[in-house]
């Protein structure tokens, strides 16, 4: 299982820009990542938002649909707020970090499997204004 994070502030979500593999260097993302042995989903997202933004994260409910990944993998969103709303996250492990309005959404070149969940980001971002 990999868990992203839709982390919302003001009306936009916080997007990361993958820096590595070269066939996906430069695309979007949520944070997140895998879900190890033992852990929870909303641990596996808190303790990803620590490592890739160090910031502390309050986990919601569940975004969208889970998307089909590769081999037996798939992704799961769940709905995110900083604890502190001031927090200013950091792009540790990637190339950059954006917030993103619900205008600017589609601009993006996602992942191939965030594609699917636009929808749904939309519908939170609307949602929370
Ligand atoms: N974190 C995250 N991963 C995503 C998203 N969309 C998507 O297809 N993925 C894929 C990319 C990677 O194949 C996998 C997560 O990989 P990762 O790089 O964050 O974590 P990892 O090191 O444990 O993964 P891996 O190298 O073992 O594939 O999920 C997303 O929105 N957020």
């Amino acid at each position: 299982m990999i868990v992203g994070a839709a982390i919302v502030r003001g009306g936009a979500l916080l997007a990361q820009q993958r820096a590595y593999p070269p066939e996906v260097a430069g695309r979007w993302e949520l944070p997140g990542g895998r879900v190890e042995p033992g852990e929870t989903e909303p641990e596996a997202l808190r303790r990803e938002c620590v490592e890739e933004l160090g910031v502390e994260i309050t986990v919601g409910d569940r975004v969208g649909n889970d998307v089909p990944l590769r081999s037996n993998l798939v992704l799961r969103v769940y709905a995110a707020r900083l604890v502190d709303p001031k927090a200013r996250p950091k792009a540790l492990e990637h190339k950059g970090l954006r917030w993103v309005t619900a205008s600017a959404l589609d601009g993006l070149r996602w992942l191939p499997a965030d594609l699917e969940l636009l929808p749904a980001l939309h519908e939170l971002l609307e949602g929370v204004n």
